[in-house]
């Protein structure tokens, strides 16, 4: 089949190969004009034959709603769009109700693989209507991982990016589990090589995992990470999850606490901890440590 392609960035330029590899043909446009095939919008609904299936893959967010905004204007009625970004699933409704109104149809995917999706596949979280996810179900198949797992039509509209949302969330507690276990075993004296600790760990044991091979690789390449800062940012899944389990009252101690890590990390000093060494001070005559 043919699609449209918008966002060939790291996500959206190896996914054009694996779909093109898989005897479809791909149209794909980026601002960047190195890496684009046409050079606007305008251009990628012309080049496509109707009824048009045009997935977007740019950040979540604004470029999403503004590239949603423009194909609204430019598509026909019967044409699909998909947003295979991480945008947060309460925008979906917005932008399937903003497409639905000129006819066209929206399905919601969650993509997870990363800049190994090329050679291994992507994970596939979809929602939206049957006959809109069957439209695009040749693409869903080039994209997925061989075998029998790796995508699911998780439900209705908002239904992919919540559950890819949820796998973040899962993902922060996962790295942050092993960042944890990592750092105590570098503390202690006895245990003379943390990374080949982890390197056994590979086979055979309950916490094998990719996430746990991506640690090898990283120590692999920087025994005790030296050349890192202990910073680490968020796009906003984590967030989410978060928010969502407090709308649903369902407790995420693990994840919560996961992202609230990362925060501290982006302190050089504490500054909840200046007022718990003072309040220590304070009633206790405990020492502080001063500037
Ligand atoms: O979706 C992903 C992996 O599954 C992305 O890599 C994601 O953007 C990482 O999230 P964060 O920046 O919040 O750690």
């Amino acid at each position: 089949m043919e699609l449209g392609l918008v966002g060939l960035g790291k996500m959206g330029g190896n996914m054009r190969e694996r779909i093109r590899r898989a005897g479809h043909t791909v149209i794909g446009y980026d601002r960047n004009p190195d890496l684009a095939d046409v050079h606007s919008l305008r251009e990628l609904v012309d080049s496509l034959q109707a009824p048009r299936v045009v997935w977007v893959m740019v950040p979540a967010g604004a470029a999403t709603q503004s590239t949603v905004d423009e194909l609204a204007e430019l598509l026909s009625p019967g044409d699909i769009v998909v947003d295979g970004g991480n945008s947060r699933w309460t925008d979906d409704e917005k932008h399937a109700a903003e497409l639905e109104a000129k006819g066209i149809g929206f399905v919601d995917c969650g993509v997870s693989g990363g800049v190994w999706g090329l050679e291994n596949g992507y994970a596939l979280m979809y929602g939206g209507d049957e006959k809109n996810v069957a439209a695009v179900q040749p693409v869903f198949d080039a994209l997925k991982p061989e075998g029998d797992f790796g995508a699911v039509h998780a439900g209705k509209v908002g239904a992919g990016h919540f559950a890819k949302m949820v796998h973040n969330g899962i993902e922060y507690a996962m790295m942050q589990a092993y960042a944890e276990g990592w750092e105590l075993l570098e503390k202690v004296d006895s245990v003379t090589d943390v990374r080949e600790v982890f390197r056994s760990w590979q086979e055979g044991t309950v916490i094998r995992s990719w996430l746990l091979d991506l640690a090898v690789n990283a120590l692999d390449e920087d025994e005790h990470l030296d050349q890192l800062k202990g910073f680490a940012q968020d796009s906003g899944e984590g967030r989410w999850t978060v928010e969502a389990a407090i709308d649903n009252a369902v407790p995420l101690p693990a994840i919560t606490a996961s992202l609230f890590a990362r925060f501290a990390s982006r302190q050089d000093d504490s500054p909840q901890m200046k007022m718990i060494a003072a309040l220590r001070n304070q009633f206790g005559g405990h020492a502080v440590e001063k500037k």
